[in-house]
């Protein structure tokens, strides 16, 4: 077993990034995610599997005042959510590079700008496999909330035009230190579209759709999963970005690709999602390669929903978790 884990740290070493952040969305409480799973108990699980934990305490992540941080068009945040994924990725990148595998729990998926940059910026030839209800690829002409946490991945791959982002600089707001950028001017599009598969779509905005077409994108809804069953859809979504299993595969998991019913307490419940298996079957699957660099468990809200729900929500992200660092029934 031991040798062919290709990617995870010898001797097995992860490092928890807590992101309290719930800038790329409007409902409160998502910054509370990772404190909760923290508080169940996650990092002494990961110990019980062996594996040495560094946490340092959550991310105290800097404010910027609304006033300071007005939409930019319709995007709403842009200053924030770039400057704290700017952190993150620095921190994840850094975990990668000292040999640890970092756990960033958030908060919500905007943080992937940074997670997700962070993984690229030491293994440029990473590929990304996304579970989630949506695609959150919306660009900064197609969204239709502006909402930075259903746009993180047309970041990634370098959709937005650099006169878009540009344009995300407010000209009457002087950033400090003379620092001329734009948000999200810092990312390097590292991403490109085959090495991106997402599993467990069942809520797409229209724009999101032409997108997915028009780069080509392999997308697994919850209409796949129920046709070749989860088996098959990970071998298929393998096959695609990590043919040979020796890939560095990054792991962003938004909980809401769970069933309501599995995972009552997040801000964007779509019905009709992964049973409580079919989601921990894809963990399991993802470490059994050997390849897994870095793993993002997203949008917790223990604000939402009552005391039951959020205990099995909490519950779920920590045994989501677990399964991906090799935690198996047997
Ligand atoms: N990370 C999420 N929960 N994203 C939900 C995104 C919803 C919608 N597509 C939007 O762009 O606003
Ligand atoms: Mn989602
Ligand atoms: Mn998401």
């Amino acid at each position: 077993m031991a040798s062919n884990m290709k990617y995870i740290p010898e001797p097995k070493t992860a490092a928890i990034v807590g992101c309290p952040f719930s800038g790329g969305q409007p409902r409160a409480g998502v910054d509370t995610g990772p404190i909760h799973l923290v508080e169940a108990g996650l990092a002494d699980q990961l110990k019980g599997l062996g594996w040495k934990v560094e946490f340092g305490g959550h991310h105290q992540f800097e404010e910027i005042h609304v006033d300071q941080d007005p939409p930019a068009g319709i995007v709403k945040r842009p200053r924030l959510v770039s400057q704290v994924t700017k952190e993150v990725a620095q921190t994840v990148g850094a975990h990668i590079k000292a040999g640890r595998l970092p756990v960033t729990l958030g908060g919500d998926h905007s943080l992937a700008v940074g997670t997700v940059s962070g993984t690229l910026d030491v293994f440029p030839d990473a590929c990304l496999i996304w579970i989630d209800a949506h695609a959150d690829i919306n660009t900064i002409a197609s969204t239709g909330s502006g909402n930075l946490h259903g746009m993180p991945v047309s970041f990634l791959l370098g959709l937005n035009t650099p006169e878009e982002i540009r344009n995300l600089k407010n000209p009457n707001i002087s950033s400090e230190n003379g620092d001329d950028s734009a948000p999200f001017e810092w990312v390097v599009p590292r991403l490109s579209s085959d090495r991106l598969v997402y599993i467990g779509l069942r809520d797409v905005d229209d724009g999101e759709k032409k997108i997915l077409k028009d780069n080509n994108i392999l997308a697994f809804s919850m209409h796949h999963v129920d046709k070749w069953g989860i088996a098959g859809v990970m071998e298929r979504a393998l096959n695609h970005v990590c043919p040979n299993r020796d890939r560095p595969i990054h792991l962003s998991f938004d909980v809401d690709a769970l069933d309501p019913t599995v995972a009552p307490s997040t801000g964007t419940p779509v019905r009709g999602g992964l049973t409580f298996r079919e989601g921990h079957y894809i963990c399991e699957e993802v470490y059994e390669t050997g390849c897994l660099v870095a793993l993002d468990i997203m949008e917790v809200n223990p604000s939402l929903e009552d005391v039951i729900s959020v205990n099995q929500t909490v519950a779920v992200g920590c045994s989501l978790t677990r399964c991906a660092m090799g935690e198996t029934l047997l």
